[in-house]
């Protein structure tokens, strides 16, 4: 029998991200460490490519302020909605997104106006061989992005907006993104690695 595909929405109240919210590693997770929160130190992170918005929420359930850029007009929605019911739910959901700030546009005409010290970019790479190994929800988040292409523009033009780094989300053993700069340093994971820019 043919199995039931759930429909897609952002949930920040329940689920993965709760259970990440309640026994996650704090700042010393890769993801916070690569944007550069360490005790005493919180920088002002935009996230350039939210989609689900999970490495929003992350980084601002750890106290940053995180401006979300997102183009899709559905994944766009899907946000809004996931924000505002987490918003509903109040006590530390309330105090999280409250920190969360959405924005719909290209966030290549959106970064220069935004001051960020700290750039997330992590755009949908080109599905993996064994694909059946795909999440559902990246599937089906790819079934309405596609794949974004102009990654290299999308971190050039971060490198130029940056005031302290850019970090670079991309699968562990996927070939590198063409025509871009080395990093200054790497933090690899089992399944993903983070490039980080640092900004001179
Ligand atoms: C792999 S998903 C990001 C997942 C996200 N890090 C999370 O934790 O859920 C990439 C998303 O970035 C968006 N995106 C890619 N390039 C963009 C750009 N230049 N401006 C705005 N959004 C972009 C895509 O539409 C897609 O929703």
């Amino acid at each position: 029998m043919a199995q039931k595909t759930a429909e897609l929405r952002v949930d920040f109240v329940s689920g993965a991200v709760a259970h990440r919210l309640r026994f996650g590693g704090g700042r010393g997770q890769d993801l916070p460490k690569a944007m550069g929160l360490r005790a005493g130190k919180t920088p002002t992170i935009v996230d350039a490519t939210a989609g689900l918005g999970r490495d929003s929420f992350l980084l601002a359930s750890l106290g940053a302020q995180v401006t979300l850029i997102e183009r899709s007009p559905k994944m766009h929605a899907l946000l809004a909605d996931g924000l505002q019911r987490a918003h509903d739910e109040g006590g530390q959901f309330r105090e999280i997104v409250d920190r969360m700030t959405l924005l719909h546009g290209d966030a290549k005409d959106l970064l220069p106006d935004l001051g960020a010290e700290a750039i997330l970019i992590d755009p949908m790479h080109p599905p993996r061989k064994n694909s059946a190994l795909v999440k559902q929800e990246l599937r089906q988040v790819r079934d309405i992005v596609g794949t974004d292409d102009d990654a290299a523009e999308l971190m050039r033009v971060a490198l130029a907006c940056a005031r302290k780094r850019v970090v670079l989300k991309w699968p562990a053993k996927a070939d590198p993104i063409q025509g871009i700069q080395g990093c200054s340093h790497q933090i690899l994971g089992k399944s993903t690695r983070y490039d980080v820019f640092m900004i001179s």
